[in-house]
Parts: structure tokens; C-alpha cells; sequence
């Protein structure tokens, strides 16, 4: 499957910083290091205690592109509970957790936070809710993060959503998202569309190779967008 390329923005925007992309790595903990602790023994890797093995679908796309827009319409008409995942970490700092000064740090870089972290607290959040059918929105972001979930969560996606538009239109659509969010800036936008990049777009080409992709058009009205995701939920 051939991956359309985004147009660089740099005509838009003078102050892209490209060389970042060599220092982008998860904050903190290095994956090694991830794999040596607690949340990771063996015995507990690849589980999720649940009266039935919940289905689950992954939304990726660019910062902006619509995902959480989509993912409440897909979860309102198909019956899906919806984990953000830059939601389960915007909660961890406002309820100034033992993560929450790092994650608001990684968060304001634009950078990805560790895989522990992050695939604890979604672990928590499927375990934790009642239902067994969920949209897992922006994650995993990197092939660290989808290893990671492989290990400590282990259930395989059933359908791998992948909203695609040009940065252009993603950085336009961030600028004007008006949640007073620490990371919709030019700045950490530029980094964010750089880590997307480099990090997300191998996921992605990973769940092409497998078959589990459905790319979809993010340019139009939203209702325009739904009608193309619909059909891939409606059989
Ligand atoms: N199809 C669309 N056209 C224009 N703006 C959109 C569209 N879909 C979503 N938006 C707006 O773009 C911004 C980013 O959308 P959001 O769903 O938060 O994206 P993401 O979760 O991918 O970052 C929001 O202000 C949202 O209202
Ligand atoms: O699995 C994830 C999801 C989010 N984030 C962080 O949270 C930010 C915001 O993510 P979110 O999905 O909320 O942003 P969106 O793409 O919807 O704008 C990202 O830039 C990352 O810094 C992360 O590190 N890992
Ligand atoms: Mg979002």
C-alpha cells in the first residue's frame, strides 16, 4: 500500500526544526530500562484480567486530523467506548500524579512518553471499564509503544484506522482547536508532525503489512469523513 507523502510545511512555516528528530526519543525511561520494571514481569505480560477478551481498534492519524472527532461519532453509532490516550494523560496531570509533572513536560515537547506509562494506564482504563469494545484514539504512537502494548496488553487490533490529510491542513485545524491545550502551538505542532513521522508512520506501514489498515481520507466535512469510516464498522 502506498503511503500518499504530507507536504512539507516549511514554505508555511520558516521555523521547522528537522535536526529535533534525532533527539526524539520516548522521555525518560529507555526501553531497556521500561522491560526491567515491576509493571513488566513476565507472569503478567500479554494479559488483561476481563470476564471476556475485549475487542479493540486503534485510531492513528497526525496531530489534528480529526481522530477524537471521528472516534465519539464511530463510538456513538457502533457502541465502542472511547480511550484517548492523550486524554488518560492530560487526567494523570491535572490530578497531579507520580507521572503527572513529567507527562506535562513530554506533553508541552511534544515528544511520546514512555511506554510503561503509558500502556499501564490504558491497561487500567480497558480493566477498569465495564464494557468490552473499545476505540483506543492516538495510540500506539511509536513501534516501542506498540511492542509494549504487545507485551503487557497482548490483544491483537481487529481494524487499524488511519486518518490521512496534509500538514497544512492538520497544523490549520490544531491552531483552531481552542481547548487552551499546552501543545496546540506552531512550535510543538512542528514537532509533533516531525515525531508523527518519523515514530507513527512505521506503525502504521507495520499494520498495512498485516492487512489490518483502512486508510481514510481526512479532508472534507466531518460528516463526509464518517460516511467513509462507516462502512468498515457497518459489517
Ligand atoms: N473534518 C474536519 N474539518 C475541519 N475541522 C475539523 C474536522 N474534524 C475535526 N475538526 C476540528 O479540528 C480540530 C482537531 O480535531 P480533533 O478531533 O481534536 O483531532 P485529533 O484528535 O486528531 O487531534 C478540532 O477543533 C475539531 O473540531
Ligand atoms: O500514546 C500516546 C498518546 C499521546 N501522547 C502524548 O500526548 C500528546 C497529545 O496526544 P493526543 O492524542 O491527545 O493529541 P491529538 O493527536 O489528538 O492532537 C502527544 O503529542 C504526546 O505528547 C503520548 O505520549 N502517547
Ligand atoms: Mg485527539
Amino acid at each position: 500500500m502506498m503511503l500518499r507523502r504530507v507536504s512539507p510545511l516549511s514554505k508555511l512555516i520558516s521555523a521547522a526544526k528537522p535536526s529535533l528528530l534525532l533527539n526524539q526519543v520516548a522521555y525518560g525511561l529507555s526501553f531497556m530500562e521500561a522491560f526491567s520494571t515491576d509493571a513488566l514481569k513476565p507472569a503478567e505480560a500479554g494479559t488483561v484480567s476481563k470476564a471476556r477478551t475485549p475487542i479493540i481498534n486503534f485510531v492513528l492519524g497526525g496531530p489534528g486530523v480529526g481522530k477524537g472527532t471521528q472516534c465519539t461519532r464511530i463510538a456513538e453509532t457502533f457502541g465502542f467506548t472511547h480511550l484517548s490516550v492523550g486524554d488518560l494523560l492530560r487526567k494523570e496531570i491535572s490530578s497531579n500524579t507520580e507521572y503527572g509533572a513529567m507527562i506535562l513536560e513530554t506533553i508541552t515537547k511534544g515528544k511520546i512518553v514512555a511506554s510503561e506509562v503509558t500502556v499501564k494506564l490504558l491497561k487500567t482504563a480497558i480493566e477498569s471499564n465495564e464494557t468490552d469494545r473499545f476505540l483506543i484514539d492516538g495510540f500506539p504512537r511509536s513501534e516501542e509503544n506498540r511492542v509494549a502494548y504487545e507485551q503487557i496488553i497482548g490483544i491483537e487490533p481487529e481494524v487499524v484506522l488511519f486518518f490521512d490529510c496534509d500538514e497544512e491542513e492538520m497544523l490549520k485545524r490544531v491552531l483552531h482547536r481552542n481547548q487552551g491545550r499546552v501543545d496546540d502551538n506552531i512550535d510543538t505542532t512542528m514537532q509533533r508532525l516531525r515525531v508523527f513521522e518519523a515514530y507513527t508512520l512505521p506503525v502504521i506501514r507495520y499494520y498495512s503489512r498485516k492487512g489490518k489498515l483502512h486508510k481514510i481520507n481526512a479532508i472534507g466535512t466531518e460528516d463526509e469523513i464518517f460516511e467513509r469510516v462507516k462502512p468498515i464498522f457497518a459489517t
